[in-house]
C-alpha cells in the first residue's frame, strides 16, 4: 500500500473497531486492522487506541526497529491536522523541562536577593548598634 491518503482526525476518529482500525503515530496514519490480531503486545492495547493518536502509548513500550518496520507496511496516509485537533502528542522533551526550569530559576534568584537584602539590613543594624554602644561608653 503506497497511497498517502490525506485524512483528517475526524476520519481517522471513524476507523476505531478491531476490523476496521487505524492509528495516528508521529502524524502518520496505520491501518492496523489485520495486525491487531497478530500484535505481540496483544489486541486490547490497540483497541483502546484505535482511532486515536496512539504516538504516546507506541513510544512508552519502546517498540523495536522491527515493530518500526511492521509499522511503514501500515501506512495509509498522512494526517491532516485542524484548529480545534488534539495536539501531536510526540513528546517534546526540551519543551516542558526547560519551561518549568526557568520558574524555578527565577524563584531561586529572587529568593537570593531577599537573603542578600535581608542580611545587608541585618548588618546595617548590626553596626548601628555596635557604633551607638560605642559613643553611650565614650
Ligand atoms: C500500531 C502499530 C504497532 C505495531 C506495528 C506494533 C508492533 C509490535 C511488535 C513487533 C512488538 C514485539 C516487540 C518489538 O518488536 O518491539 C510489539 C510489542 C508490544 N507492543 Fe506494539 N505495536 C504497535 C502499537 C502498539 C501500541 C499502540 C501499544 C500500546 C500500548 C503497544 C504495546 C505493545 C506492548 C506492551 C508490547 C510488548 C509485548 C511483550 O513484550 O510481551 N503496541 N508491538
Amino acid at each position: 500500500m503506497a497511497s498517502t491518503k490525506e485524512l483528517t482526525y475526524q476520519d481517522v476518529a471513524e476507523h476505531n473497531t478491531k476490523k476496521d482500525l487505524y492509528v495516528v503515530i508521529h502524524d502518520e496514519i496505520y491501518d492496523c486492522s489485520k495486525f491487531v490480531d497478530e500484535h505481540p503486545g496483544g489486541e486490547e492495547v490497540l483497541l483502546d487506541v484505535a482511532g486515536q493518536d496512539a504516538t504516546e502509548a507506541f513510544e512508552d513500550v519502546g517498540h523495536s526497529d522491527e515493530a518500526r518496520e511492521t509499522l511503514k507496511q501500515l501506512k495509509v496516509g498522512t494526517l491532516k491536522r485542524g484548529p480545534g485537533d488534539p495536539k501531536p502528542k510526540t513528546p517534546a522533551p526540551g519543551a516542558v523541562a526547560p519551561a518549568a526550569n526557568n520558574t524555578t530559576a527565577g524563584f531561586g534568584v529572587g529568593l537570593y536577593a531577599i537573603i542578600l537584602i535581608g542580611g545587608l539590613i541585618g548588618y546595617a543594624a548590626y553596626t548601628y548598634l555596635q557604633q551607638q554602644q560605642a559613643a553611650a561608653q565614650a
